[in-house]
């Protein structure tokens, strides 16, 4: 049984990821991602110009299907990530990068394309918990005037990390717009977005930023992310990677987003739960259904999902 998968040129060992945003902000975060088996590829935590400390805690809370967050992009720095792909990075890394405003992004790219890293970017075009701020991708005429503008000078590998869609005409529309751009990959789903979860004894919200408005991650999200990532397969140029994320937390969740069409899959909330040893488990279960259903590789089902 093969797991191995292609990351724009590189050979993973394994075709799971981690979630941007879930053990990969600091330092040492990021070296346990790099010491952790089954881990084929890792994602940092999305950069902006300047570091930011995000919203004020509780942030984060777990639940039992998934899991809600507000944690408004706390991160280190463009710089301390730049770095750390540069000089430090062991393990083949994508570089995640958000921004408050077009023109910092238009920024950010441009001192990314000027500088040493030749390596796989990220845009996250969706986060949802920026006080204030509307996830970039649900306005699909911005959206297109932003990759217009990145393409016009950016030649290195580049992708974008797109919310949920819920409607079979918003995923014409941005596959539309995305089908323009050289993009390497699209990285679907972000959280389910302003979410909210009511502690019933305290009769409370349990996150603060926004009135208890989040991100909604874990199995919960599956469905949705199921969806997207076939939904998008099926839109977008072949030249275009499908990044699976959300609601992975089993083996058959795997081998699902990759029936559905996903290269790779990514894992953010059940590593909140389980801890960096989930990929193993991961891994070893994607294995026994492989060998059970006769498949030697990835490729062997990879997007044929069949219809009825
Ligand atoms: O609140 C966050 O930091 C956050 N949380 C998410 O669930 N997705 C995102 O893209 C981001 I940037």
């Amino acid at each position: 049984i093969d797991l191995s998968a292609d990351l724009f040129g590189q050979t993973l060992t394994s075709p799971l990821l981690n979630a941007s945003g879930v053990h990969c902000q600091t330092k040492e975060e990021l070296n346990d991602l790099a010491n952790t088996s089954n881990l084929g590829a890792m994602v940092t935590k999305s950069a902006t110009l300047q570091a930011r400390e995000g919203n004020p805690n509780p942030r984060y809370y777990d639940l039992e299907n998934g899991s809600i967050n507000s944690m408004g992009l706390p991160n280190l720095g463009y710089d301390f990530y730049l770095d750390y792909v540069l000089q430090e990075q062991t393990k083949p890394t994508i570089l995640s990068v958000a921004a408050l405003s077009a023109a910092d992004a238009i920024t950010l790219l441009k001192d990314l394309q000027a500088s040493d890293y030749q390596g796989p970017t990220e845009l996250n075009l969706s986060c949802p918990n920026i006080v204030g701020e509307p996830q970039l991708a649900y306005d699909f005429e911005a959206t297109d005037r932003v990759l217009n503008e990145v393409f016009s000078f950016y030649t290195k590998p580049l992708g974008v990390k797109l919310p949920p869609y819920f409607d079979l005409v918003h995923f014409d529309k941005i596959a539309a717009v995305l089908n323009k751009y050289p993009l390497t990959h699209v990285n679907t789903i972000n959280s389910i977005g302003n979410g909210l979860w009511v502690d019933i004894d305290q009769e409370q919200v349990v996150t603060k930023a926004k009135g208890g408005f989040g991100g909604l991650g874990g199995t919960m999200v599956l469905p949705t992310a199921l969806a997207n990532v076939r939904a998008l397969r099926q839109r977008l140029n072949d030249s275009i990677k499908v990044l699976g994320t959300g609601g992975v937390t089993s083996g058959e969740d795997v081998f699902a987003h990759i029936l559905c069409g996903a290269d790779l899959v990514s894992v953010g909330t059940q590593v909140m739960k389980e801890g960096l040893g989930v990929y193993d488990r991961l891994a070893e279960e994607l294995k026994a259904i492989m060998a059970e259903k006769g498949y030697q590789t990835l490729a062997d089902f990879r997007g044929k999902l069949k219809e009825l």
